[in-house]
C-alpha cells in the first residue's frame, strides 16, 4: 500500500512539526515539512498530499493573537487550493496553534462561510495552560476519532485556548451537526469548571470538525502521547505500547486504504 503522503506545514514559529512528523511515521504515512512560502509561491502544490497537518507552536511570536497571521496567510493566499483539497476528499488536523490557525481562517467550524465564526480566546484563568487533561471523545462525524475510547488522556500548553463561537445559532449547529468531537472532562469524561476546564471554553469544547468531518482542530496534543512511555505515570501501565494520541494519527492513515 503507497503511504499517504503529510505535509506538515511550517513558518517561523513553529515548534511541534518533529514530533507531528514522528507521530504521523509511526502510524504508517510519509510525511513531509514544507514551508508557507513554499506553498504560496507555487513551489510545493497541497494536492501532492493526502493529509495537511497544522502543528502546534507559536506562529509569527503569536502577534496580533495565536495563529492569526498565518491564518489570514491561508485566507489570502491559499483558500482556493485549500477548499479543492477538502471536496477532493483530503484530511486536515490543526493541533493547538494549528487549530487557532484553522478557525482564525473560517475553516473551522464550516469553510463553506470562508468566515470566521468562532475563536480561541486567552484563557480564563490568565496564564498558560501545561498540563494533562482527561477528554470526552464525544459521538461526533470526525473522522479522527473513530474507534478512540470513551476518555482519552493528553497533554495541552497553550496561553489562548478558550473556544468561543461566535453565537449561540453556531453552538446550537455544532452541536446538533455532531461537529463537537473533544470536551474537557474528569477521568470519568464529566465536565465541569476550572482546573477541568482548563480555559474556561464554551461548552467545554476542546476539539471540533467541520461538516465533512475530515477537517478536525483540537487544542490538546495528540502527537505528545504517541507511546505510553510518554504518560506522566507510564510505569504504572505496563506494556501498552500505544498512547491515546496513537489512534487519531492511525485513523488518518487507514482513510486511505
Ligand atoms: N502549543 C501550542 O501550539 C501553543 C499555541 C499558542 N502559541 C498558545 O499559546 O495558545
Amino acid at each position: 500500500m503507497v503511504k499517504p503522503k503529510v505535509l506538515i506545514l511550517k513558518t517561523a514559529g513553529t515548534n511541534c512539526d518533529l514530533e507531528t512528523a514522528f507521530a504521523f511515521e509511526t502510524a504508517g504515512a510519509a510525511p513531509e515539512a514544507v514551508h508557507i512560502n513554499e506553498l504560496a509561491r507555487g513551489e510545493r502544490r497541497l494536492a501532492d498530499f493526502q493529509i495537511l497537518a497544522i502543528s502546534g507552536g507559536f506562529s509569527y511570536g503569536d502577534d496580533i493573537s495565536a495563529g492569526k497571521i498565518l491564518a489570514n496567510e491561508l485566507k489570502y493566499k491559499l483558500f482556493d487550493d485549500l477548499r479543492a483539497f477538502i471536496q477532493r476528499e483530503r484530511l486536515i488536523i490543526g493541533i493547538c496553534n494549528g487549530f487557532q490557525v484553522l478557525v482564525k481562517a473560517g475553516l473551522l467550524p464550516g469553510h463553506a462561510a470562508c468566515a470566521q465564526e468562532a475563536t480561541l480566546a486567552p484563557n480564563d484563568c490568565g496564564v498558560f495552560q501545561d498540563k494533562w487533561v482527561h477528554l470526552k471523545v464525544e459521538e461526533s462525524r470526525c473522522v479522527w476519532t473513530r474507534g478512540c475510547p470513551e476518555v482519552i488522556y493528553l497533554p495541552i500548553a497553550h496561553g489562548e485556548g478558550k473556544f468561543i463561537p461566535k453565537s449561540e445559532e453556531i453552538l446550537t449547529r455544532l452541536r446538533e451537526n455532531r461537529q463537537v468531537v473533544f470536551r474537557y472532562g474528569d477521568d470519568k469524561g464529566k465536565t465541569g469548571d476550572y482546573p477541568v476546564n482548563p480555559n474556561g471554553s464554551i461548552d467545554a469544547i476542546a476539539g471540533i470538525c467541520d461538516e465533512t468531518g475530515r477537517v478536525f482542530g483540537l487544542m490538546p496534543h495528540p502527537e505528545r502521547h504517541l507511546i505510553s512511555l510518554q504518560h506522566p505515570r507510564w510505569t504504572r501501565l505496563g506494556t501498552k505500547r500505544h498512547g491515546d494520541g496513537f489512534q487519531i494519527f492511525l485513523n488518518a492513515v487507514n482513510y486511505f486504504k
